[in-house]
Parts: C-alpha cells; structure tokens; sequence
C-alpha cells in the first residue's frame, strides 16, 4: 500500500491527484468530471465514435450547445437550425451537432433554449463547472472555468474523442505557476485590465508547459465573474489552465445553480467540506512565481496582433526603433503596419470603427451591467459604423433585459444582439471589414481574428462603453461620471459572503477516510511493446519511425493557429482537404482567389514539397485549439516540426494525428537546420534514434519525446484503443468517485442518469497523496 505523502501541494496538485486513473510516472491518464461539447470541434470525434462503433461513456457528464456559428440576430421566429442558419457550412455544422447529440443521447441547449450561448458561459451559469472538477472541452478557453477551483483545459478534437469514447484523457503533469496580485485596483481598472498586464508582463509564451494559480487579496475579493475572465486568459499567456482556490464567493455563486448539488442539502454540505480543502498548502512550491502590486495596473489597451502587445491607456504606441533585438523590432514593425498604427502616437487618440461587447471573456450580466453604467444617458459617437453587445447567453439576455440594460444600450445607439460567440471570431456573420478598427472586450487581437484584415483592440467592457461614447479609444477615468458607474463592477451575481485569504488551512477538512485505493505507479501503458496493434485498439495511422526530406524554413516567433489555418476553415466536418488553408493569411494575396504571394515560402521550390518545418522563433501553435492546424500541415505534406516551443495544446494535437513535434531549446541547433532549409537541402528525423541528421547521416542533434508517445507514433496506435485496454481501472474510479464524490453523477435535469441513491455519508475528503498514489 502506498504510503500517503504529506508534503505541501498546490491546488492543481490536488486537483491532479484527485483524477488519477492510472500513471507509468511520465504519461498519466486522468479522469474527466464535465465534458463541454459545441458544434466545431466535434464533429470529427462523433464521426470517429461512429467508424470505431464506440457509445459516450458517461452521457450525464457532457454537455452541449451551439455557440460559434450561430447568428445572433433575432430568434423571435426560430423554428430549428435548418432554416436558421443561412450559411450553408455554418448550418451543417449546427445540423451535425444536433444529429449527434440525438444519436448519442446528450444533453443540449440549442438555439430555442434561453440556456443555450457560449459553452464558457453556460458551464458555470447551470453549476455544471464545479470546484475540484476536471473540466474538458474542445476549446482553448476551457481555462476559463478554472476560476471554481476546478482543472479545465482545452482539447484537440481527437482528445474530444477519446473524452467521449473513456471519460479519460492521456496527460503529462504540468508545472505550478503562481501569480499573485495584492491590494486594492484603482478606480476604473477591472480583472480585465489585471490579466492583460500579467500577459504583458510574462508574454504569450510566459506560462507554457503550467498551471497557473491566480491568488492574492486583489483575486480574493473578486468576483466570479471577474475571476473567470481572468482564467479565461491564461491561455493566452500560454499557460494549460488557470485556478483560483474556492471560497465562500464560490460557494455562494453556486448555490442553487441548476446542476449544482442542491443548496443546504446534506449532499451539498459534504460537496463544500471537499472543496474547502482545495487550497494551496502553506510551504507548497511553484516553479514560477510572479508578483503584481495592484497600484501598477492601470485601464489596460491592446495596440498590436499578439495579446502581449498591451499598454496602460496612459501610454503611446511603441517605436520599433527602441527595440535593440532585431527580431522583436521587426515584429513590431510587422504588427504596427498590420494594425495601421504610427509609433508613438498616443493611445487615447486611436479612433475607432466598431465597438464589441461580448465573449467568453466578457459577456457575462455583471460586464454588461458595468458597461450599461458608462452609456447611460449617453449616444455612441458619430464616428462610430457598429456598436454592438452580445451577451454570453439567453439566460444573462434575459436578467439584462429585466434589469433594463438592453434599454439603456438600445437608446445610445448600440445593437442588443442574441447569445453566442460573435465578433470575436467572426464565424458567423458578425464580423469587421478590411482596415476598420474595433475596441473589444474579447481575448484574441490576431491578424484577421474579426474578419480578414481587421484590426482590433482589447479591452475591459467599461474601456469599450467610453470607446463607443467618445469614438476612439478613452481613458475610462477621465469620463464624467465614472465613478458612480464604477460601484457595481465588483458586485456579483450573488451577494458576496465573507473574503478568504490564500494558503489558509482549514480545520474541518481533517477527517480522513483510511480506506486506500492502490493506483498503479510505473506500470507500462503500453503493454505490447512488440510494434503489434493490441487487441481492441483501432488501427490509428502509419508508423512514424524515420523521414527524410526537405525542410521549410519559417522565421516567425508566437505563430498562432489562427494564423496557421484561419476561421473560415473551421466550418468543415471532416478532418481532410484542409492543405490549401495552410497559412492562408501569408500564402494568398489579400482579396484573391488562393493566387499566391511568391514571397511566402511554401509557394516557393522545392519547399512546395516539404515534409518537414523549421520555425525559428518560439511559441508555434498558440492561441486556439484547433486540430484542424495539425490537419492543415498534414494534408500539405508537412509531418514534422522542429521548433524552439510549442505551445501545448498544438503540441498534443500534432502527436494526435501521426505527426512529430520537437522542441529544441539550443539556438544554434535551431539555426543549423535553417541553414541547412536555405539551402534546400534535406534532413532526417529519426524517432526511433532521437536523432536529427544531415542527408549524409551525420547527427546534428538528439531529441527528447515522452515514451508513450514515441510508442503510440513509431506503431501507428489509437489511444483510444490503448486506453480502453485499461477499463477494469476506469471502473474502479468511477466506483470510487461516485461514493467520494457523489454530486458529480447526474444531478438536476441530468438525474435520469442516477444509477443509484447517493449515500452521502459514505462522503469523506481524500487524504494528501501524490499522484499515482490516491490515499481515500
Ligand atoms: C473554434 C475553437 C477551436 C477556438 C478555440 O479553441 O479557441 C475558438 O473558440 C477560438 O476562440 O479561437
Ligand atoms: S474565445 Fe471567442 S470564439 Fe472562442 S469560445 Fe470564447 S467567445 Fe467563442
């Protein structure tokens, strides 16, 4: 029996260990609580389900609804999404979702259900994201849920499947990452406003490979709402999740939330007593520890194409000229010509084109609530095509509406518009024209995030309401009559009970249950090392053990999958085709049907035909989780990159489908291979060896890949198959998770799945144990 390890852990560690299935020490497969499903990243994964006859496996924890291609006009005559949607591949999209769902036998809120509206919106709204959850969904802002103490992260659609087919994925630990932010914001500066300066200040790329945990008195005396636009972002910082402990907010947020243990009830009681102890031990270690005093954060503007390019809205546009790195001066330069920006033009005076409120990251009541204050009584400036407010979902349309906030922003001149995700990616019809200039409350300023050759700005909703009343970006301090509208921006849904303090200990959380449950350590997930495809595991794709070949070469840093494939190429529902979507942005002239830039690489000799990428700069594949990014490489040829970093969720997506990514962190490696790209001479990977050669065979270096990947890539496996081989451990889990924690089998709507009467009093909080080793 594994003897528990009482040393400190953080929550993630917690968290973590708590979902342990089984772990060979390197891969672990961890169970998933809460699966969030939507209309563009699974199809495949359904389709996948359907080829392999596999069923859902745990239908009462999924949850689904359309949010990215849906309209956000009137649905006053809606009747279904056949005759709503009008764009063919959006409808097929919806359509597809919905034949899913019937087939699968899902829960779903569609287009008639005031329910429906962003998945990370709706998540929390029906206390379907709970503390202490593992919480998936094929999409990068699944962090966003991390604010309940819960780990949430996105997923590749391949992930979506194997999520669907085993409620179980295959995860590498990340490492703890803490920011902490003390003391009280100044007037006008939200959470918003917080975690733009974070990522300013530690980059897109600052929390690759972690976890973070936001905490501090400033995160304390958060909202949820606050707290969860902040988890929202820490994606774009890089990181794979971010957390913030539970408390009595938490709590009190949570009460009566229609999939939420029923309030006071002793299921409940046992519910809170767990997530009370979801905190980060006194003594635990981060591996990255960041400080923000609250004083240095001010109302906070995006001015370039990454959302690390922030300043205070004090500040002006940078000047290339003051950056020595010549890298950085020239992705600036990049950006500034991009966005049609002069250096050192100060940022205030920036005009305006449209306005959008809306997004996972703002589009919640308190947002609108905060935004409604500064419009009030006030007209959107004449400069200004579109001003528009897209709440997060029907349910929050609706309180706004009873609270008269559609009201006030219809009389200053702004669209009221129906839930879903908007102009912030513009998959629907919601979207900005070549050049014109938004201030928005979303989280992505990318090249053509808003609709080709957009430019946008980020932004708190309060800075977007005084933008759309003055017409060019505004310091929300200097507005007449700001500070009366600044009195409910920390007011949440709920009313706030009493403010916690991190790290505290609590005694009621002492009482342990001694049963233990042995899980595995250092077994082989991977029993049949003999290159043969196990029993049950459906054949995946061809080995990868070597290739040779040309090597193209890209001299970009933080290449985002936006960028990589753009969202008009996200409406398919198959995972072929997708090769003349590769980097449509930089291979197309602008305006043209796919004629080719020359200058672009790819449309050059003899990189037409590569096999293989070199990227020079790091953070390749950040931003969203589409796998149809890998799928795009692949389909061009493209099964191999070697680049500084990757971001992890491209990371695993590329492993997914038969590809290799290798992250060398020794420049002049880096810098050999793309020489040798220039010259257009070929090299060979070797998977099996680790080994990086020259056409000749000489090494020019060794490369790290976990084992279970190696394994599943050097014999073509489906983990899937892999994993299911394991399902007596699965089994074993779920027994025991539905005795520990038995408010997270269906609940609310979803009892029809209740097996059985929850026996709460078998509810005990699992002792400290580390992962692999779950004392219960
Ligand atoms: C469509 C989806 C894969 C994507 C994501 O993962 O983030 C989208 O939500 C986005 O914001 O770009
Ligand atoms: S970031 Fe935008 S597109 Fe992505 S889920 Fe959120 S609202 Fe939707």
């Amino acid at each position: 029996m594994p003897s528990a390890d009482t040393s400190p852990r953080t929550l993630y560690d917690k968290v973590f260990d708590d979902h342990v299935v089984f772990t060979d020490g390197q891969s672990t497969t961890l169970y998933i609580d809460r699966h969030l499903v939507h209309e563009v990243t699974s199809p495949q994964a359904f389709e996948g389900l359907r080829n392999a006859n596999r069923t859902v496996r745990r239908p009462d924890c999924t949850l689904a609804t359309v949010d990215h291609n849906v309209p956000t006009s009137s649905r006053k005559t809606y009747k279904n999404v056949s005759t709503f949607v009008e764009e063919e591949d959006s409808r097929l999209q919806c359509v597809t979702l919905e034949d899913n769902i019937k087939a699968f036998n899902l829960t779903y809120f569609g287009l008639g259900d005031d329910r429906q509206g962003i998945v990370h919106v709706i998540g929390p709204e029906q206390g379907f994201t709970l503390p202490g959850t593992t919480v998936v969904c094929g999409d990068s802002h699944t962090s966003t849920h991390g604010a309940f103490g819960a780990l949430a992260f996105g997923i590749g659609t391949s992930e979506v499947e194997h999520v669907l087919a085993t409620q179980t994925i295959i995860t590498k630990k990340s490492k703890n990452m803490k920011i902490q932010i003390d003391g009280p914001l100044g007037p006008g500066v939200t959470s918003k406003d917080a975690v733009l300066h974070a990522i300013g200040m530690i980059g897109t790329a600052g929390g690759t490979g972690c976890v973070i945990e936001f905490c501090g008195s400033t995160v304390r005396s958060w909202s949820m709402e606050a707290r969860m636009s902040v988890c929202n972002m820490s994606i774009e910082g890089g990181a794979r999740a971010g957390m913030i402990a539970p408390d009595e907010i938490t709590f009190e947020y949570l009460k009566n939330r229609p999939l939420a243990p029923k309030a006071d009830s002793p299921e409940w009681e046992a519910a809170v007593k767990y997530w009370k102890s979801l905190r980060t031990d006194e003594g635990a270690q981060f591996d990255i520890e960041v400080y923000i005093d609250s004083r240095d954060i001010a109302p906070t503007v995006s001015w370039g194409t990454s959302p690390q390019d922030v300043v205070a809205i004090t500040g002006k546009v940078p000047d290339p000229k003051d950056y020595e790195d010549e890298t950085k001066r020239a992705g600036i330069e990049r950006a500034l010509e991009y966005m049609g920006l002069q250096p050192n033009t100060p940022m205030e005076e920036i005009m305006v084109d449209k306005v959008f409120i809306g997004s996972c990251t703002n589009s919640r009541i308190e947002d609108l609530r905060a935004a409604a204050k500064i419009v009030e009584g006030k007209k959107v400036a004449s400069n200004i095509k579109r001003a528009m407010v897209v709440p997060g979902s029907g349910l929050i349309k609706k309180k706004a509406e009873a609270e008269g906030l559609d009201q006030i922003f219809s009389d200053a001149g702004f669209e009221w518009r129906e839930a879903g995700c908007s102009m912030c990616l513009g998959m629907n019809p919601d979207i900005l024209s070549p050049k014109e200039r938004c201030a928005s409350t979303s989280n992505r300023n990318f090249e053509g995030r808003q609709g080709a050759g957009g430019r946008t700005h980020l932004m708190s909703p309060v800075m977007a309401a005084a933008a759309a009343v003055t017409g060019h970006l505004a310091d929300i301090r200097k507005l007449e009559g700001f500070e009366g509208a600044f009195t409910v921006v920390a007011v949440t849904d709920k009313a706030q009970v009493s403010v916690g303090t991190d790290h505290e200990t609590d005694e009621s959380t002492d009482e342990y249950d001694d049963k233990t449950l042995d899980i595995p350590v250092g077994e082989n997930l991977h029993p049949q090392d003999d290159g043969t495809t196990p029993s049950g595991a459906a054949a995946g794709f061809p080995p990868f053990t070597t290739l040779k070949g040309i090597v193209a070469p890209l001299n970009r840093s933080n290449v985002d999958t936006d960028a990589i494939i753009p969202k008009q190429y996200l409406k398919t529902i198959k995972r072929t085709g997708l090769g003349v979507a590769l980097f449509d942005q930089w291979r197309y002239q602008p305006n043209t049907d796919h004629e080719e830039n020359p200058d672009f690489v790819l449309n050059q000799e003899p990189y037409r035909a590569a096999k293989i990428m070199v990227v020079t700069g790091p953070n390749f594949g950040c931003g969203s989780s589409r796998e149809h990014a890998p799928w795009a490489l692949l389909d061009f040829g493209i099964k191999c990159i070697i680049a500084p970093s990757f971001a992890d969720i491209f990371f695993n997506n590329t492993f997914k489908n038969g590809m290799l990514p290798i992250a060398i962190d020794d420049a002049a490696v880096i810098a050999r291979i793309a020489e040798l790209a220039a010259d257009k001479q070929e090299i060979e990977v070797d998977l099996v060896k680790q080994e990086i050669r020259t056409a000749s065979g000489e090494v020019i270096s060794t490369f790290e890949v976990e084992e279970f990947r190696k394994h599943c890539l050097v014999n073509g496996l489906d983990d899937i198959g892999l994993t299911m081989q394991h399902e007596d451990r699965i089994l074993r889990y779920e027994n025991k998770r539905s005795t520990l924690y038995p408010w997270l089998e269906g609940v609310g709507y979803m009892a029809k799945y209740r097996k059985e009467p929850v026996k709460v009093e078998a509810v005990r909080v699992p002792r400290a144990g580390r992962s692999g080793q779950l004392d219960w």
